[in-house]
């Protein structure tokens, strides 16, 4: 069984060797959508029965580890200097360091990897990621799924 829960938040960034607009600093509602496998539990009384995770335990997770991280914050390459200079002088600026170019799919397989042992199997029902899709406009997005 598959199940996806799906989280928003909004982030700045640029993509500082694009040819065109997306090397200006620019910000996004991205949408994150977490899916998950795993058998359907089957316990009677149990909080999760007939589920494979609680949809609030699965946003709680995501916020914990991403959402509420990226939120409102900027997402800065590290080799992008002249920003992350500009980005540290500013006091208790909301800042994510990446070591790689803040792309959609540079940040599907970040969140990916953040969240691969977060979803852990506590019911012995298989649970674990298969897939993180990040969309960075509602008409692009970019999925990174378990090789
Ligand atoms: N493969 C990728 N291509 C692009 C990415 C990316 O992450 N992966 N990112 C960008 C820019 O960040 C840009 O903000 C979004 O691209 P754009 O095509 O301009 O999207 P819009 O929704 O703004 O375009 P509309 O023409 O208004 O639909 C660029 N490419
Ligand atoms: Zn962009």
């Amino acid at each position: 069984m598959l199940i996806t829960r799906r989280l928003e938040f909004d982030a700045g960034h640029r993509i500082p060797d694009h040819k065109s607009q997306c090397r200006h600093l620019h910000g996004h509602r991205y949408a994150i959508e977490i899916t998950l496998s795993g058998d359907i539990i089957r316990q009677d009384g149990d909080a999760a029965n007939g589920m494979v995770m609680d949809f609030s335990e699965v946003k709680a997770l995501a916020k914990l580890h991403v959402v509420d991280v990226w939120d409102h914050a900027f997402l800065v390459y590290a080799g992008d200097t002249q920003v992350l200079d500009f980005l540290r002088s500013l006091p208790d600026h909301r800042t994510v360091v990446l070591d790689c170019v803040p792309t959609a799919e540079n940040l599907a397989e970040a969140a990916f990897r953040i969240l691969d042992p977060v979803y852990r199997d506590s019911y012995g029902n298989h649970l674990r990621l298969e897939r993180v899709r990040l969309y960075e406009t509602p008409n692009c997005w970019a999925d990174a799924v378990r090789a």
